[in-house]
């Protein structure tokens, strides 16, 4: 392409997670570098000068991404899954070919690190209130979370390639139970994680209420879409 095409459509997308692959690798090096104090002000004064242009152009938080594509539930600076945003993995969900749900893997570098060489347990509630709600989405039922069980049978290992995995477990009306795991990758059967989540689909009047002022980049209203996954 050349640089005076408009930023639209797929360039723009593919220029948002350029940019949030370079965060993503800033942030690892941050936290797993010895380089000394002058080396880490002079990368502190380099990425304050790198943000000033773009801090100079904000878009209001309740219009979505022009890149966001809802209807396919495709947030693209969601925190778990989204590709231009510096603090995801980014977790690439697919669905699972082993019998329903969703799965992904991935290896979770330092800058996750709770217990030294172990994942942060608050990091894996976050992925795993995720991948359930993207298995409940899977199965058209797209909630809100009310409830999030997580029990730590064994520390995540950092830099290991682990699997997690969501499935349906009970559809009460608008309540969707949802089960998963973390595990080795290696191990899939060998829970490190389990975590039971319970979403919520809001009735149409909360719905509106909470998601009135929200607009895609085109100025649509979302708020009717709530529920429909
Ligand atoms: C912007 C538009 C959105 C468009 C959506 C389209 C696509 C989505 C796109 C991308 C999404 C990508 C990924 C998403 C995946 C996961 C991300 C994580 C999700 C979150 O990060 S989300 C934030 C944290 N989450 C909250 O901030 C919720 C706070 N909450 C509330 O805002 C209300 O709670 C609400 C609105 C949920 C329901 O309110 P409401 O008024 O509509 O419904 P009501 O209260 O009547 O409950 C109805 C029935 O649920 C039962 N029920 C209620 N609570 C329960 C509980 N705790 N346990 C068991 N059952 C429960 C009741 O007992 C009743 O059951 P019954 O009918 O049998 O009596």
């Amino acid at each position: 392409m050349t640089a005076t095409e408009p930023a639209t459509g797929t360039d723009l997308l593919d220029a948002v997670a350029d940019l949030g692959a370079a965060l993503r690798q800033s942030l690892e090096a941050s936290t797993s570098t010895t380089a000394s104090a002058a080396q880490l002000r002079e990368a502190a004064a380099g990425i304050r000068a790198a943000t000033a242009p773009l801090a100079a152009l904000p878009r209001p938080y309740d219009k979505l991404p022009a890149v966001d594509d809802m209807a396919r539930a495709v947030r693209v600076f969601n925190p778990v899954v989204g590709v231009g945003s510096g603090v995801a993995v980014p977790l690439d969900l697919r669905p699972d070919p082993a019998g329903g749900g969703v799965v992904a893997r991935a290896a979770l570098g330092q800058r996750y690190e709770g217990p030294p060489t172990f994942l942060h347990g608050g990091i894996s509630a976050l992925l795993m209130d995720q991948v359930l709600g993207h298995a409940a989405i899977a199965a058209n039922r797209w909630g809100m979370t009310v409830g999030l069980d997580v029990r730590y049978r064994r520390p995540v290992p950092l830099h290991v390639t682990v699997r997690l995995a969501g499935r349906v477990a009970a559809i009460d009306g608008r309540r969707t139970t949802v089960v998963g795991t973390i595990a080795a990758d290696d191990a899939p059967d060998v829970a490190l994680v389990e975590a039971t989540a319970v979403f919520v689909s809001p009735s149409p009047e909360v719905a509106a209420r909470y998601f009135a002022g929200v607009r895609t980049a085109s100025g649509e209203q979302v708020s009717g879409r709530v529920g429909t996954g």
